[in-house]
């Protein structure tokens, strides 16, 4: 079985932006050698991909634009991901939705240059409209449960099943499950209805502790996998 996938999403919680993000790289390049059959992936503002990466290297960026390189003042090219030196692209995560000709594009332009992708949907039915792009990754997540603490696992358990099915009635992609991930149970529930690994946020970015957050999540995991 491939390993099963741990992904912080710091989101623009002050965390990330603080010397609290180096603490979790550093315990997240830990943690990745101590779970050999966990990975963990940072995904971070593109602003700190460069600090995060001197420390730990599997991270992604939270989002990039469809656009080439050019006279586009404040946008990220897709393009850019593999001179910033990060694994793969977050994309059409709910707080940032897109157009699906757009997350299209940037999945294509990722995958020509071996970058990775993680496309966000909010439903199976669109689970399973983002399988026919191909991403590495297809993370569901209800919005509405999205930072609240209610797990998926246990407020919405059929998204999960549902979504594995819709994604893999199309295409063979690993899909995670995020949204008020909290305990550990939450992890291990999620798995068993089908989750290849956990997209997770305010649990360790809003954490007193979010390098032993971090670990504790990925230790559930490893026990699941
Ligand atoms: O949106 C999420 C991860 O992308 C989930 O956020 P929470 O873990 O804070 O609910």
């Amino acid at each position: 079985m491939p390993r099963l996938v741990f992904a912080v999403n710091f989101k623009a919680y002050e965390t990330a932006f603080n010397e609290k993000s180096l603490e979790i790289a550093r315990e997240a390049s830990k943690a990745s050698s101590r779970y050999g059959n966990v990975r963990v992936i940072l995904i971070v503002p593109a602003a700190i991909a460069s600090k995060v990466l001197q420390i730990y290297d599997d991270v992604y960026i939270e989002h990039a634009d469809p656009v080439d390189y050019g006279a586009y003042t404040g946008y990220l090219p897709a393009k850019a991901a593999r001179l910033l030196g990060v694994r793969g692209i977050l994309v059409n995560h709910s707080e940032h939705k897109m157009i699906y000709r757009d997350v299209a594009k940037v999945v294509e332009t990722a995958s020509k240059d071996g970058i990775e992708t993680m496309a966000c949907a909010d439903t199976p039915g669109e689970a399973a409209g983002l399988a026919y792009l191909r991403p590495t990754y297809i993370a569901i997540e209800p919005p509405e449960l999205i930072g609240t603490g209610v797990s998926v696992s246990k407020a919405r358990p059929e998204v999960i099943t549902e979504g594995v099915k819709a994604v893999k009635a199309v295409a063979d992609i690993p899909v995670l499950a995020g949204a008020g991930i909290t305990y550990r149970e939450d992890v291990v529930r999620a798995v068993q209805l089908g989750a290849s690994g956990i997209l997770l946020a305010s649990a360790v970015m809003k954490a007193a502790d979010p390098d032993k957050a971090l670990s504790e999540f990925v230790d559930a995991l490893s026990s699941v996998a």
